[in-house]
Order: structure tokens, then C-alpha cells, then sequence
């Protein structure tokens, strides 16, 4: 079963187009990232999946249901970019005064265990540091125990440390066959965190696979190496190569074939190539490839 499907959905801003045409189906059970730039439509689909925001145009399905329909089942729950406590209260408070709008809520004890929030229980809301806080809204959001999580950039207020903490508590979340969709413009959180990385940008879905299969899809490979003074015209002729960049003296051939393009270099060329190495595409390479506007 599906826990989202999108179909044909579109969302405009009066002359913004912010979603154009979004096909995605995200099986449950599942945690996907939604990787994009800013303003790639990445909030508009979460807030559209929350029955916030509705499509100009397609269709928008949670577990079968309508939006709003599955969030009056309590059936999804959502962390988004903004939102402030009640600064009076304790987190202990301010956790069990949402679960208790909820159909079936996880235990308080769980909920603040699963949120790293056990030692901050009697602490109240406005004492709380920046990283406390969106532990308490992480907490919010799963304490209905929703099948549906949906994470908007969850991390952004966070350290170093303090992201790693939130998603090791996510996916203990998410490993009770829970599925999540989180939004993120970190590379490496979306590589680290999920099971698929759903790439959008400009409104549309421009790839979608695991982190590997989305590096693999992009020309595979670089050549790198360093050249004398000479010049560097042709090189991005040589077989299999797809562009050339220079840097601090240092020139990067992208490549789909780095046996030929490496072979021509030495057999068809004149250059003097010193400390040639050849890399994987990394994720990053993908994403700038994938997103760069046309
Ligand atoms: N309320 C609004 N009115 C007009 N335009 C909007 C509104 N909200 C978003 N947009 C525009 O829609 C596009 C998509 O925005 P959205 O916030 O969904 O992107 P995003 O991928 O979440 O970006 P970010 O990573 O910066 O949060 C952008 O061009 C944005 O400027």
C-alpha cells in the first residue's frame, strides 16, 4: 500500500509555479528523502500532504484518503519549519497535552525517550536551547504514533552532534514500519538517512533512486590532473568526456568512460598530465548536475 501518492499535482502562487506536475508514490513503510535547492517546491508538497495548502491541479493521496481525511485519523504527523511552544509549560506538559488530542498517542515515557527528552521532562519551553526545542517538536510530531512522519529540514537549527542524535532517534521511530518523508538540501543526510532520495527541483521530480543509483546516473566518473602551462583546448573532445573544469591549476575532466577518455589523453595528446587520479561522481556532483537551471 501507499502511504503518498501524488498524481499530476501542480501548485501555483498566483504567477509561481512552485510544483509542476509531481508524480510520486512512496510505498509504506519507506523513509524517502526529498532533496532539492531552496524554493524547489519541497514545503508546498509537504504542506499540500498536511492538507495545509491545496493543488491548483492532480491529486493527493494519504493511505488511500484524502489529505484531511488522514489527518483527522491521526494518521499523520509533521515537523515543520516553524512553530513555538507555549513557553509556560514543561516539555513533559507541553508533550502530553498534544498526545491527549490524539486517538491512540504512544505512551509520554516513549515519546520522550524516542525524543532524547527524559532528562529535560520538568524543564519549561522557554528555557530550552534552540536544539532542545526542535527535540520537543520532533517529539510533537510523533505523538499521535503516526503511520506518516513528514519532516520539513528537521535538522536546520541543529550541531553537529545534535543531528546526529535526531537521526538515530528517527529512524528508531521509522524501524517500527513506519514511513517518513523528510525534506533537506544536505547531501549527506539524505544519503545517510534514507532508504531513497526523491531529487526535485523547479516543482519537478529530476531523479529518483537510492543515493547510489542517483550518483550512477549521473556521467560516472572524473579524471583529474595537473598540467604544465600548456593549453587545454580539445580536451573536452577526448572520448567519453562531458565537461572540463579548472581549478588552482588543476584540471577535472568529467567522463562517462574513464579507461578512454585517460587512454586518449596519453595516445592522442601531446600534454604533459602529472598526478592524474580518477574519482566516483559523488553525490554532490549528482545533485549540482541534476538541479543546475537549464
Ligand atoms: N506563500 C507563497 N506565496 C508565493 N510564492 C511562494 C509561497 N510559498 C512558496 N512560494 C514560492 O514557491 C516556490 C517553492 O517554494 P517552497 O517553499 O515550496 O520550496 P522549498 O523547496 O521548500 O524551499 P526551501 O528549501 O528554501 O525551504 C518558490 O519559488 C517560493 O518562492
Amino acid at each position: 500500500m501507499n502511504a503518498i501518492a501524488f498524481t499530476a499535482v501542480s501548485k501555483s502562487y498566483g504567477g509561481v509555479l512552485a510544483v509542476d506536475g509531481l508524480d510520486l508514490e512512496v510505498p509504506a513503510g519507506s523513509t524517502v528523502a526529498l532533496l532539492g535547492p531552496n524554493g524547489a517546491g519541497k514545503s508546498t508538497s509537504i504542506n499540500m500532504l498536511l492538507g495545509l495548502l491545496k493543488p491548483t491541479s492532480g491529486d493527493i493521496r494519504v493511505f488511500g484518503a484524502t489529505p484531511h481525511e488522514a489527518v483527522a485519523r491521526g494518521e499523520v504527523g509533521a515537523m515543520l519549519q516553524e512553530g513555538t511552544l507555549i513557553p509556560e509549560l514543561t516539555v513533559a506538559e507541553t508533550v502530553d497535552f498534544i498526545r491527549r488530542l490524539y486517538p491512540e498517542p504512544l505512551p509520554l515515557a516513549e515519546i520522550l525517550r524516542l525524543a532524547d527528552l527524559t532528562d529535560l521532562a520538568g524543564r519549561r519551553a522557554d528555557r530550552l536551547s534552540g536544539g532542545q526545542t526542535q527535540r520537543v517538536r520532533f517529539a510533537l510530531a510523533i505523538a499521535g504514533a503516526p503511520r506518516l512522519l513528514l519532516l520539513d529540514e528537521p535538522t536546520a537549527a541543529m550541531d553537529v552532534e545534535s543531528r546526529r542524535a535526531f537521526w538515530d532517534n528517527m529512524r528508531s521511530y521509522a524501524s517500527q514500519g513506519r514511513t517518513i518523508l523528510f525534506a533537506t538540501h544536505y547531501l549527506e543526510e539524505a544519503d545517510e538517512n534514507s532508504d531513497r532520495v526523491v531529487v526535485v527541483a523547479r516543482g519537478r521530480v529530476v531523479a529518483d533512486g537510492t543515493a547510489a543509483e542517483i550518483k550512477a546516473s549521473v556521467a560516472g566518473h572524473a579524471v583529474s590532473f595537473r598540467l604544465g602551462g600548456q593549453s587545454m583546448a580539445g580536451l573536452d573532445a577526448l572520448p567519453g568526456a562531458t565537461g572540463v573544469e579548472v581549478q588552482g591549476g588543476r584540471v577535472t575532466l568529467r567522463t562517462s568512460d574513464p579507461d578512454a577518455t585517460i587512454e586518449a589523453l596519453y595516445r592522442k595528446t601531446t600534454l604533459d598530465v602529472r598526478d592524474l587520479q580518477v574519482h566516483g561522481a559523488d553525490l554532490e556532483d549528482a545533485f549540482i548536475a541534476l538541479t543546475k537551471e537549464i
